[in-house]
């Protein structure tokens, strides 16, 4: 929209000066409006600024400080209105993006050029997003801006399912970090099309099956032998034991061992120490990067000027080490494969490399594949479990319950399997319960893009290109939708105890901690049985206390998921003499 034309004539008799022909002339004002981004209304409302040399009764305003002061004045509302738009939102919401639709996205405004950035590159974004929504009503839809970028956020289940279920919401924004380790080639980051429907379909019939899961299960019992077996040696030789390094080996065993066939036990002479250090090693860093809060992920120029973690750099030294570690073991399948017969425990990596026709992939795309497995997998189903466990110990009398409803499924038995597993509800309804206290992804780990417009039901817009984050930490402590969020109370879950029953596999948004829609978590099912069984092994064979000189801390902070941020330790007394 233009500025209105001036119609009075200027009550000044001689020509004005240069400066003020620029300032009177109309096409400036437009120009000058447009480049600061005014809305319609400024522009509407900027007609007395043609009367300003009548007011100071002069030729040159640039001689004549008090137009200087008010022209100083104009310049800064105008910058501020730029920085602030109307309707809220911040930067990234200028010009009513978010008024497109019936209803109006309400929103924060956030600081001029970087949005709600300084507020949220701290440890715990879920909980500050959840209190700002809460505070401005804006639970069902807010809109920020994160820099450049506009993201909407929603703290409401019927919201979130029309998100996550939308075939407009099917892509995710890549950081520059994902970028440049190779993930937009793999699984979480491609693009929604032909390529990533391959990778899933591959990955489901595969990988993540029932029959697959079923089939690597003494494989999965290994990690969980060995595990054990270190966790009793720390308590004898320590008198206490720091769980999570003991969980993060098994389940780097575990997902090393269904997707490339190599396991790192340490009575093993067969693979050397140097190779597990360094897988260790790659997957340590590759989680700080892709969990970094990389400031020109939303605002690009900044790298040149701030790039505290060296995120670029880092990434450019990462990705061919990854990239020979995992040909090195491509190639060593490739001379096996003659040898071998696939089967249903067969690895991923000869699943991968027997694709034959239109199925074929590249080196690279399989390399970007098998990393990704790795990293997805192994901090999950780690972290997942010491929250279990960190529960257990405070929660006595929960721990009871379950070692109670594990003698009546296992008896005398030292080892509980995963057909045992099955049998046991209580166990289910603890991992349901950790997982809505402490769901690892609060933000559901990797957002959504929007490819296109979307409608959404309550009246509202979603223009194309914006990122669109689930608050599930908000709608699993939302009093309206769980009765006493902040209590651990498994029993919630028990139907027939009056729970509710809820299936935390994407079927029912109250809880979804493993996502909804098709970009759902393949990985669901292998996360949770291998959580069961950990849980249930850990409880079987050992009593857990709190070690009083290291109380249990709940407090979280979030990285690439979401973690204890003291790592649990605790006292485990073993139940069983060998
Ligand atoms: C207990 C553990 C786990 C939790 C809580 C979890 C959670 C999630 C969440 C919230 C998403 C995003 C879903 C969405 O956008 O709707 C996701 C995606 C994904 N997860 Fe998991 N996950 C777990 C375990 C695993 C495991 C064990 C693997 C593989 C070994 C895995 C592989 C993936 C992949 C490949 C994606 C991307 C899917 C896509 O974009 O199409 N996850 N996960």
């Amino acid at each position: 929209m233009h500025a209105p034309t001036y119609t009075k004539p200027l009550p000044c008799t001689s020509q004005p000066s240069s400066s003020l022909s620029l300032i009177a002339s109309n096409s400036v004002s437009i120009s000058l409006s447009t480049l600061m981004g005014l809305p319609s209304s400024s522009l509407d409302t900027s007609w007395w600024v043609f009367t300003l040399p009548a007011i100071a009764r002069t030729q040159n305003l640039t001689h004549n400080p008090l137009l200087l002061i008010i022209l100083t004045a104009i310049l800064s509302i105008a910058l501020l209105a730029w920085a602030f738009p109307r309707g809220g939102g911040g930067p990234a919401w200028r010009n009513g993006k978010n008024q497109m639709g019936r209803v109006p996205i309400p929103g924060p405004k956030g600081v001029p050029l970087f949005g709600l950035l300084f507020s949220l590159n701290h440890a715990l974004p879920h909980r500050t997003l959840a209190s700002i929504a809460s505070a401005l009503s804006a639970t069902k839809l807010m809109a920020f801006s994160l820099g450049s970028s506009p993201v909407v956020v929603t703290s409401n289940p019927h919201v979130a399912r029309e998100i996550l279920n939308s075939p407009h919401f099917a892509d995710r924004p890549v950081k520059q970090s994902a970028k440049s380790l190779m993930f937009n080639r793999a699984i979480g980051f491609a693009p929604n099309g032909a390529y990533w429907r391959l990778l899933r379909r591959v990955a489901s019939t595969h990988l993540f099956s029932p029959r697959r899961i079923l089939a690597h299960e003494p494989g999965r019992w290994l990690d969980c032998a060995a595990m054990l077996r270190a966790i009793a040696q720390e308590q004898s030789k320590n008198g206490f034991v720091c769980l999570r390094k003991h969980l993060q080996d098994a389940a780097l065993n575990n997902v090393m061992g269904t997707v490339f066939g190599r396991r790192y036990h340490d009575q093993d002479e067969c693979y050397n120490r140097r190779e597990i250090e360094e897988v260790r090693d790659m997957v340590r860093e590759g989680f700080d990067l892709l969990g970094a809060f990389n400031w020109s992920d939303y605002v690009p120029w900044i790298s040149f000027f701030y790039d505290p973690l060296r995120v670029r750099e880092r990434c450019s030294v990462l990705a061919p080490r990854v990239k020979k570690f995992v040909k090195r073991i491509l190639e060593e399948h490739r001379i096996m494969a003659p040898f071998k017969e696939l089967s249903d425990d067969s690895d991923f990596v000869d699943v991968l490399l027997s694709l034959e026709g239109e199925d074929k992939l590249e080196d690279d795309d399989i390399i970007a594949v098998l990393w990704e497995m790795i990293f997805r997998g192994t901090d999950t189903t780690a972290l997942l479990t010491e929250w279990v466990m960190a529960e257990l110990i405070l929660n006595e009398e929960v721990q009871t319950r379950l070692r109670h409803e594990l003698r009546r499924v296992v008896g005398n038995k030292t080892v509980v399997t995963d057909a045992d597993v099955i049998k046991l509800p209580y166990l289910e309804a603890i991992v349901k319960e950790t997982l809505r206290l402490h769901p690892i992804g609060p933000l559901l780990s990797w957002a959504r893009l929007s490819t296109s417009d979307v409608h959404l039901s309550n009246g509202m817009v979603v223009p194309a290109n914006t990122t669109a984050m689930v608050n599930m930490w908000a709608i699993t402590h939302d009093p309206s939708v769980w009765h006493e969020p902040l209590v651990f109370k498994p029993e919630r879950f028990v139907k027939s105890e009056g729970g509710v029953e809820v299936d935390v596999r994407g079927g029912d948004l109250r809880l979804a901690p493993f996502g909804a829609g098709r970009r759902v978590c393949p990985g669901k099912n292998l996360g949770l049985v291998t959580v069961s069984l950990w849980v249930a092994n850990l409880v079987h064979r050992f009593q857990w206390f709190e070690d009083m000189a290291n109380p249990v801390d709940l407090a979280e902070v979030l990285k690439l998921s979401c973690e204890m941020k003291n790592p649990l330790r605790a006292l485990a007394s073993p139940r069983f003499t060998n």
